[in-house]
């Protein structure tokens, strides 16, 4: 299937009413860049530009009608918000094209002290291995989904993984793209792992990798939708690696599915972002101070206990 790339500058404005417009749209990732030599728009009041200019890209899946899209859009953001559409640029990505633009860059690479994420085939030099007492060697092929290592939002996650202890643990993986969160955890000792998305590829690239790894056994991949009504036991630790719009949204049904003392961890975040998703999450969550890479922040914390109920007097 091919996907239509949405290209939008937006200059030095917030991204996130863009990624919420975007996502409201249909589409079924977006990545943030720096745009370069573009002329310059004004940052609108009362926002913090993340780089002097920055763009959007927005994948849809098929071939949308570019016009509808935009009304969609217009209809979205109004006023000056909209003002960047004008400049708005669209291409069609064949699957193939796709699948490399992934992995054109994707070479063995360690994350923390022990994982490893190698692209299907490649093995890291033996000498680089010898030199990890307990190396964990994850075989991936991203296929249609995000999730290479390649990002900053992923190695944050992977080097939270690498770090935490998470033998015997409960994991929900939300926003799977690939697996490779999923994939890390099972291979980490984590007892089962269930796996989470909007976007059917990334079960199947999920599946796909789960097999490539020995772990499928450990790993359930499941449609949002799907899910929702039916998630079990509280988990030991939540990881989300979406975008901080729906990482809010999605805060009271996060604290529903941590137990008493059990991690969550955030990213996707942009550095100017990490606040306001901290104060959404602190109701329920102690978080730790905010870790950030190029300029992406993750966020962890630990699920407090549910006060009882008041007595009645
Ligand atoms: C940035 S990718 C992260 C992939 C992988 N977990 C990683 O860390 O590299 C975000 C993934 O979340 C999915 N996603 C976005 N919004 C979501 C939502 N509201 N619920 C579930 N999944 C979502 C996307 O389809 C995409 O596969």
């Amino acid at each position: 299937m091919p996907f239509l790339q949405l290209i939008l500058p937006i200059g030095a404005a917030d991204p996130a009413p863009y990624e919420d417009a975007l996502l409201a749209a249909g589409a079924s990732s977006i990545t943030l860049e720096d745009e370069g030599d573009d002329p310059v728009l004004e940052p609108l009041p009362g926002t913090t530009p993340l780089w002097p200019r920055v763009r959007l890209k927005a994948l849809f899946e098929g071939e949308p009608d570019t016009q509808e899209l935009l009304q969609l859009l217009r209809a979205e953001l109004s006023g000056k918000l909209a003002e960047p559409l004008a400049r708005v640029a669209f291409e069609t990505l064949e699957d193939r094209a796709w699948e490399r633009e992934w992995l054109k860059d994707f070479r063995p690479m360690r994350f923390g002290e022990r994982l490893w994420i190698c692209p299907g085939g490649q093995q890291p030099d033996a000498e680089q291995l010898r030199a990890i007492p307990a190396p964990v060697l994850i075989e991936l092929d991203p296929g249609l989904a995000f999730g290479t290592g390649t990002h900053p939002t992923t190695a944050l996650c992977l080097e939270w993984l690498d770090a935490a202890n998470v033998a015997g643990a409960r994991v929900i993986d939300y926003g799977c793209g690939s697996g490779i969160l999923a994939i890390a955890a099972a291979k980490l000792g984590a007892a089962e792992v269930l796996a989470i998305d909007i976007d059917p590829q990334a079960l199947l690239a999920t599946h796909d990798n789960a097999e490539r790894n020995g772990v499928a056994q450990l790993i359930v991949a499941r449609l949002v939708d799907s899910e929702a009504e039916s998630h079990g036991a509280p988990a030991d630790i939540l990881l989300a690696n979406i975008l901080a719009g729906p990482l809010e949204s999605l805060a009271p049904a996060f604290a529903s599915r941590v137990r008493a003392g059990g991690r969550l961890v955030l990213s996707g975040i942009l550095r100017n972002q990490a606040e306001a998703v901290a104060t959404t999450y602190a109701p329920w969550f102690d978080i730790a101070p905010v870790v950030v890479r190029d300029d992406w922040a993750r966020l962890d914390g630990v699920r407090r206990p549910t006060p009882p109920p008041p007595r009645p007097t």
